[in-house]
């Protein structure tokens, strides 16, 4: 379980302060896939960076399985999977030995990490290009590769930056489907999306940011009723005040 409670981060610029997330709070339960949903700029991936540790908030605090990541934030990380926003996957390294790599920074052993390899390889459906280079690979053979790594250990917690970015149709249907294998095995996810429809269809919970505040969030029939729309899409128009940034 991940709670985010009052966060605040800004950024120095040029021509003055920016304020990319101002007081955001959520609780993102486990057994859940919760969807941060915002048009571009909107601080969902400054408020993900403070989740996963990257970035130290400037008021408020992170709570992963009940435990503040400010008080010990190697624990906080061990609890994590992490696809961050910049994938980072090491070209000169096989899809395997990417994941195995961060296996063994974990501490795994090597029966552990290719009993893991295999079981994230099979649901990702990776097994045609584990072996290859990923120097070349495409967009989603790097997502997926950048996924495979992030759970090698088994984390409770995911939390994945985008996660359908850039990828295709039936990529994008496999990587939902992997979503909710996860959420049904009990683990708390969470992903940001600027996609409306993506958010629709995968989450139970949704937190709508806009200009770095929480719009509204609540389940999808919470935001139908509190907007008085049948349809959701509709609903984060309403929310959000315009559908730009929105779509896919
Ligand atoms: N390192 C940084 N330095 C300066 N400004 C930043 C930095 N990171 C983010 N920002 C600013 O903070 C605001 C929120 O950015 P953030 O990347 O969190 O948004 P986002 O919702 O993830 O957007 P997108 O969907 O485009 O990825 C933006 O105005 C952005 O320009």
């Amino acid at each position: 379980m991940i709670v985010a409670e009052n966060l605040r981060k800004t950024f120095k610029s040029k021509t003055g302060d920016v304020i990319a997330v101002d007081g955001v709070g959520f609780e993102a339960r486990d057994g859940e896939i919760t969807g941060l949903l915002g048009p571009n700029g909107a601080g969902k991936t400054t408020t993900l960076r403070m989740l996963y540790t990257l970035m130290a908030p400037e008021q408020g605090r992170v709570l992963i399985d009940g435990r503040d990541v400010a008080a010990d934030p190697a624990a906080a990380r061990r609890a994590l999977g992490v696809l961050p926003d910049a994938r980072g996957v090491y070209k000169r390294l096989t899809a395997r030995e990417n994941v195995r790599y961060f296996g063994e920074l974990h501490g795994l052993s090597r029966e552990e990490i290719d009993r893991r390899t295999q079981m994230l390889s099979q649901a990702l459906q990776m097994d045609d290009f584990l072996d290859r280079q990923t120097e070349g690979f495409s967009q989603g053979q790097r997502t997926k590769t950048a996924i495979a790594r992030a759970l090698v250990h088994d984390p409770r917690n995911v939390i994945l930056d985008e996660p359908t970015n850039g990828l295709d149709v039936m990529t994008t249907r496999g990587l939902r489907a992997f979503l909710k294998q996860l959420r049904d095995e009990g683990r708390c996810v969470i992903f940001s999306s600027h996609i409306m429809q993506e958010v629709a269809a995968l989450c139970d919970r949704i937190v709508v940011i806009a200009h770095g505040r929480v719009a509204a969030q609540g389940t999808p029939d919470e935001l139908r009723a509190q907007t008085g729309q049948d349809n959701l899409e509709e609903a984060f128009v309403r929310l959000i005040g315009s559908d730009e940034g929105l779509h896919a």
